[in-house]
């Protein structure tokens, strides 16, 4: 019996498979292309989207969806957000009462803004146990061991504390505990709009004031959007929200900010998509989070300006000075 089982063999999903084996987790890798996860059984490496990384030996990897959740304790899912309803849809089959699931994708339903956990409950009903994990991680330094701190939330405290025992490595990789459910999953989508933001910023050779005034004013919508759902203002604080939030709107490892940055270079979506050639979540949780913060009538004028710029072809200087137009506020 595995004690994890990984839906997803992308970069993220390959990156927690190896942390939680190599603290000695027996885990498996699910990914849904069958030769790709032929060649990962004969490399032990995930040679198309973690290179270099060799797998430890409790990792194990199987394209056959019923033989890798039939076969294991909990479910971490670790696709993109627009494949999480349709994984999780393909799953439901092979579900049992003990079955437990966890999901690290960040993002939100896709044309309807809503938060992952509702699409869960929807799919599960209410009596699986669901926990989502959140933070400022990118895959490759996770998996080349440097010190890495990420956040877990659970509708249920046992898979709560038990789901952070088994990521927690008291070498490298912190765990913090956080019953801010709903926090936890805003912040990881709405850190990648800002993240695109500042990549267009940058692109457009603004400066680091203006970069920085992105991320502070980014975190302040984020925290009404959220304080408006119900969740706590002090978890926009934490690894999930500011985390992340510094993390990717500061590093080039950030496929939202390269993203941005290629925008800002005169490059195309599509092109800037190719460019990258992994998934940029903040293009889609751009439209999400608009149709989000429009149901929940709450002003997001950063937001609402990268939405502009990726869905309605107005130019990343035009954005920018509506927002510096805007009428004198308090902070
Ligand atoms: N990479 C990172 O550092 C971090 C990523 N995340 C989040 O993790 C999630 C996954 O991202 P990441 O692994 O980086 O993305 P990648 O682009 O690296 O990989 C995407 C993976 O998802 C698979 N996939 C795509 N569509 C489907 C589908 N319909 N059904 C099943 N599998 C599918 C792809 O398979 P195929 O190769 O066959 O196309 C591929 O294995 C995202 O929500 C991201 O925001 C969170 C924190 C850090
Ligand atoms: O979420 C991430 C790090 O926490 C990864 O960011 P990108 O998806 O922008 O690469």
């Amino acid at each position: 019996m595995n004690s994890v089982c990984v839906l997803g063999a992308g970069s993220y999903g390959t990156a927690l498979a190896f942390c939680l084996s190599r603290n000695g987790v027996k885990t498996v890798l699910w990914g849904r292309d069958k030769q790709q996860i032929e060649l990962m059984a004969k490399d032990r490496c995930n040679q198309k989207y973690l290179p270099d990384a060799i797998f430890p030996k409790e990792l194990m990897v199987e394209s056959e969806l019923r033989e890798a959740i039939t076969n294991s304790q909990d479910i971490l899912v670790v696709v993109p957000s627009h494949a999480f309803a349709s994984t999780l849809q393909q799953a439901k089959p092979y579900l049992t009462p003990q079955h437990r699931i966890i999901w690290a994708t960040k993002g939100l339903e896709p044309e309807t803004g809503r938060l992952l956990q509702d699409v869960a409950v929807e799919i599960l009903g209410n009596d699986t146990p669901i926990a989502a994990l959140s933070g400022p991680t990118f895959a490759k330094e996770m998996v080349a061991g440097l010190p890495t701190a990420i956040s877990l939330s659970s509708t249920n405290e046992n898979l709560a504390i038990e789901f952070a025992n088994k990521l927690h490595c008291s070498k490298s990789f912190r765990v913090y505990r956080n019953d801010d459910f709903i926090g936890i999953q805003l912040g990881g989508a709405v850190k990648n709009v800002i993240a695109i933001g500042a990549g267009l910023a940058d692109g457009l050779g603004f400066g680091s004031n203006a970069r920085t005034a992105l991320i502070t004013r980014g975190l302040t919508e984020l925290t009404r959007l959220g304080v408006k759902m119900g969740a706590k203002p002090a978890t926009f604080m934490g690894m999930s929200g500011l985390g992340d939030l510094v993390l990717t709107c500061t590093d080039n490892q950030s496929r939202n900010r390269r993203f941005g940055l290629a925008l800002g270079r005169g490059l195309g979506i599509e092109e800037a998509m190719t460019e990258i050639g992994q998934v940029v979540e903040g293009y889609r949780n751009t439209k999400e989070v608009h149709i989000l913060s429009q149901r929940m009538g709450v002003e997001m004028p950063i937001c609402e300006q990268i939405y502009e710029v990726l869905y309605n072809s107005k130019s990343a200087k035009e954005a920018a000075l509506t927002l510096l137009a805007r009428d004198q506020t308090s902070e």
